[in-house]
């Protein structure tokens, strides 16, 4: 186990791809740690830098403290498992999971102890002597990881490990991966590209985009304290509502232009308004109700817009409405006991403490939305005028 430290790292694929961007950060001996962010944003590059399988264009990686750029995945101790796991179909659970061990010359019975000793961990002991090409998929990196942990690394690396598996699967593998990371205390590094994942089994998390490092922080504090759209957009279970409001004046009420429809605005907002009269706020999906066209009043404390249903999709005690504002779409999750038509005309409506504000140039968090609601729990009470 060790406590690995990223200074000023880049990354250049020849001369045009820059990868990875002055990336600095720590990751806490006995974390688990989730690179996040989409395709080609440059988490597997900082991965494979970490494992030594890349080197850094430029930067310093330390392993506790001491740099490790001239030293081989071998001698930083690093453990990988990919999404397709490189096991050896001929071989059995067994054979694969000691394969490490036999390499390094350990005993017979030290090696007959910590195979069982992971595979008792990992629910595959039943499995042991069967092949590893007569295993389901999830079966197969069960022992990818039993094989990966079995030599105690200082730091284990997983690449999207459980992303071709069904969703049951990986649901439970995520459960399991992070229960065995908690009770063996090796230092971890998983790369996703699903916020759910990197949500549920981290313990913190960077996000990344274009190479440039975004945001790092624990699940909680990157979603209810996102730096900027881009982050607040990536990061939760339901994409947030990005509203750019334009030709707002106070009339006395404050109002704006969302969609090319008349918007009316919570007053506490006035302060945010930018010099050419616009305004970027974000609401996630729960922070949003949505009302039959004319059943509430607006009020100077909620955000308030007319449109009509473009589909309403049953997600089990919830219902996600999406609904068309000119050339516009904003979704709400709701409560499932209400029904909505298609095109039915709607009134959308947000509580002026579930907005975030943006500047509308930078895109940088300019206001938290002061109550924010965790994923999952649904919609804020609001309140009607
Ligand atoms: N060996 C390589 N040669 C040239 N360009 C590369 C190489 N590996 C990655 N890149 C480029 O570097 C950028 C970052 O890639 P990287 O694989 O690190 O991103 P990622 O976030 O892990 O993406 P994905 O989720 O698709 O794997 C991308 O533009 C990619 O095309």
């Amino acid at each position: 186990m060790a406590s690995v430290t990223l200074a000023n790292i880049n990354k250049w694929y020849g001369h045009t791809v820059h990868a990875v961007r002055d990336v600095s950060l720590t990751i806490e001996d006995g974390e688990f740690f989730g690179l996040l962010g989409p395709s080609g944003s440059g988490k597997t590059s900082v991965l494979r830098m970490l494992a030594g399988l890349e080197s850094a264009t430029s930067g310093s990686i330390l392993f506790d403290g001491v740099p490790v750029e001239d030293k081989s995945p071998q001698e930083r101790n690093i453990a990988m498992v990919f999404e397709q796991n490189a096991l050896y179909p001929h071989m059995t659970a067994r054979q694969n999971i000691s394969y490490p061990l036999k390499i390094r010359g350990l005993s017979k019975a030290n090696i007959d102890a910590k195979v069982a000793e992971v595979a008792g961990m990992l629910n595959i002991a039943h499995l042991i002597d069967r092949r590893a090409s007569q295993m389901s998929g999830g079966q197969q990196q069960r022992v990818a990881i039993a094989r990966a942990l079995v030599r105690d690394p200082n730091l284990l690396c997983l690449d999207e490990p459980i992303a071709h598996l069904d969703t049951l699967l990986r649901a439970r593998l995520r459960g399991e991966l992070k229960r065995l990371q908690r009770s063996l205390g090796t230092t971890s590094v998983i790369v996703t590209h699903d916020p759910i994942e990197a949500m549920t089994m981290t313990d913190r998390l960077a996000v990344m985009r274009d190479g440039i490092l975004q945001q790092v922080g624990t699940a909680d504090e990157i979603h209810s304290r996102p730096v900027n759209a881009f982050v607040a957009q990536f990061f939760g279970l339901h994409s947030i509502n990005l509203m750019s409001i334009e030709g707002v004046v106070e009339l006395p009420r404050l109002m704006g232009r969302f969609g090319g429809e008349t918007t009316h605005l919570p007053t506490a907002l006035r302060p945010n308004v930018s010099s050419d009269a616009k305004l970027l706020l974000g609401c996630r999906p729960s922070g949003l109700d949505v009302r039959r066209a004319g059943e509430a009043k607006p009020s100077a404390d909620m955000l308030q817009v007319r449109g009509k249903v473009y589909v309403s999709e049953q997600l089990g005690d919830s219902l996600l409405v999406t609904v068309q504002i000119g050339p516009d779409t904003v979704q709400a999750l709701i409560p499932n006991d209400r029904k909505f038509g298609i095109d039915e005309p709607v009134d959308v409506l947000a509580d002026e403490a579930a907005l975030y504000v943006f500047d509308p140039k930078t895109q940088g968090t300019v206001r938290f939305a002061p109550r924010t609601i965790s994923p999952g729990l649904g919609n804020p009470p609001a309140v009607y005028a």
